[in-house]
């Protein structure tokens, strides 16, 4: 089985909870499969359980408490105070093991870790560090695995040996475990050591689902601190319509971006320019539509962006459609939205078709009993692109993956709801990957359109979305330290 990584796992456990398996609940299948393994593997004896601060630490806390239900003689030595355990699960489950008795010791510094304690013992459970650990042990984690490894009893870690970075697969000291009872999936560097998986309990649609956990560790403006790290993003589209390119670009602004500038035909720039001084317009050569002379100043400007939103309100005129044809394999990251997808583009990057224009593309009428993530997966495995279906619910692929949008409403079916959506696209590709940024641009452009439709129900518009786009991510976007 594949390793999975500790960004992979922190989205999968953040998006069980949204989905309503919390982290509390997926302690406690953790906790308890692992109790499970020990008692099958190890007669009634005498268990040290040595916890860390963190969740890691709560998994151990209830593995205490079960063993000790199963009759087993357990204590626990906490590597720091109670007070410094994380709140949550953590802090809950070791509350619990001091409310049964189980005699929980705290042991800030080495010098309060009660060392007779691991010789009086048959099995150790090593719940030190797991998946939040990185770098070097400190102490007293240190020593206590030091301890943990000259000791003579049996050693079971859980998830993963404490002092294994599972970022890297590295570890400089780190605790000798007999087993490794790895919670949903092997970390890395665990293929050295004997390890037992155990599901706890994370349901399938954390996996098929985009939900917060899509979120996590998508670089924005703030992991960015020189001027225009935040993201600089070309809008090119204009021409018949002007709305639509304005949406995009606001929403980019609303998603993060820290420069956002709209290359469209003259007239349209100068009606897009009105719109908002927000929006550094660059007016182009012809009066009405992008034309092949533009080219040359196209390219300038795609030189100086980290990603380009291509096609909406572009309009059709062979020429202009020439053009596009000529700058999109210039464009290192591309949004390709609307008009631009045509059958015979050089299609690359993400592309945001609606139903019409994915079967424009694919020849593919995806009906409602259709499975759209097969269908968007093949389209996308087939072309070597980032698919985002604007099917309701939207559908997410890179060819390997899918995952089905699980926000959004009815009432986002509203002129410039998609224009709105390519400009989170293009803000948040600017700086993540393609399949990354398009999962968490789904996801929060529905939220915004779910908080649109609360304050507005039908009578939302896509400006409505547009407000709501820094609400959804504030609500969303969980802390750092999770
Ligand atoms: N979040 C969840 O819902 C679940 C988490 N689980 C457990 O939680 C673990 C991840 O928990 P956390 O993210 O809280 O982190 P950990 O419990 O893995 O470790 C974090 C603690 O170690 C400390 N630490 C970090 N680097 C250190 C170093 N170099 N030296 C000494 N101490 C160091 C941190 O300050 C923190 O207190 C997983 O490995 C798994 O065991 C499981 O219960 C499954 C559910
Ligand atoms: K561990």
């Amino acid at each position: 089985m594949r390793y999975v990584t500790v960004e992979e796992m922190r989205a999968l456990e953040a998006n069980s909870d949204y989905f309503g398996v919390t982290y509390g609940m997926l302690m406690e299948n953790a906790g308890r499969k692992a109790a499970e393994s020990i008692i099958a593997l190890y007669k009634k004896c005498r268990v040290l359980v040595v916890c860390g601060t963190g969740n890691n630490g709560g998994d151990g806390a209830v593995v205490a408490r079960l063993l000790v239900n199963a009759g087993y003689n357990v204590m626990v030595i906490l590597l720091g105070r109670v007070g410094q355990v994380k709140p949550g699960p953590a802090l809950v489950n070791l509350e619990i093991a001091r409310g049964m008795d189980i005699p929980v010791i705290e042991a800030a510094t080495p010098g309060q870790i009660p060392e007779e304690a691991f010789a009086e013992c048959d099995l150790i459970v090593d719940a030190i560090l797991g998946t939040g650990f990185h770098g070097i042990p400190r102490e007293p984690a240190r020593t206590a695995i030091r301890l943990i490894n000259e000791s003579k009893a049996h050693k079971v870690s859980l998830d993963l040996p404490s002092g294994l970075d599972a970022n890297t697969g590295e570890c400089v000291e780190c605790v000798c475990p007999d087993l490794v009872i790895a919670f949903h999936a092997p970390k890395k560097g665990l293929e050295r050591y004997r390890v037992e998986v155990v599901d706890i309990g994370i349901p399938e649609k954390a996996l098929t689902h985009t939900g917060p956990g899509d979120l996590i560790g998508l670089k924005t403006r703030s992991d960015f601190v020189e001027k225009g790290g935040g993201g600089r993003l070309l809008v090119i589209g204009g021409g018949p319509y002007t709305g639509a390119p304005t949406f995009t670009a606001l929403a980019a602004y609303r998603s993060g971006a820290e420069i956002v500038t709209v290359a469209a035909p003259r007239r349209a720039a100068s009606i897009i320019a009105s719109f908002s001084p927000d929006l550094i317009v660059r007016p182009l050569s012809h009066e009405d539509f992008i034309v092949r002379e533009d080219i040359p100043t196209l390219k300038k400007l795609i030189e100086r962006h980290h990603a380009v939103a291509v096609g909406m309100g572009l309009g059709r005129e062979p020429e202009t459609l020439a053009a596009v044809k000529e700058i999109l394999p210039l464009c290192e990251r591309v949004v390709i939205d609307a008009d631009a997808l045509q059958p015979d583009m050089p299609l690359h990057g993400i592309i945001t078709p609606n139903v019409h224009e994915f079967e424009r593309l694919s020849g593919e009428h995806l009906g409602p009993n259709d499975d759209a993530a097969e269908k968007v997966k093949a389209f996308s495995a087939k072309n070597g692109l980032v698919t985002l279906w604007k099917g309701s619910p939207a559908v997410v692929s890179d060819g390997n993956v899918a995952k089905v949008n699980s926000t959004g409403n009815a009432g986002m079916a509203v002129g410039g709801a998609g224009d709105v959506l390519a400009g989170i696209v293009g803000a948040f590709y600017c700086r993540n990957p393609a399949y990354k940024s398009a999962c968490a641009a789904a996801f929060i452009s529905g939220a915004a359109g779910d908080m649109a439709f609360e304050d507005k129900g039908y009578g939302m518009m896509a400006s409505d979305m547009l407000n709501m786009i820094p609400y959804a991510v504030k609500k969303y976007w969980p802390r750092k330290e999770k």
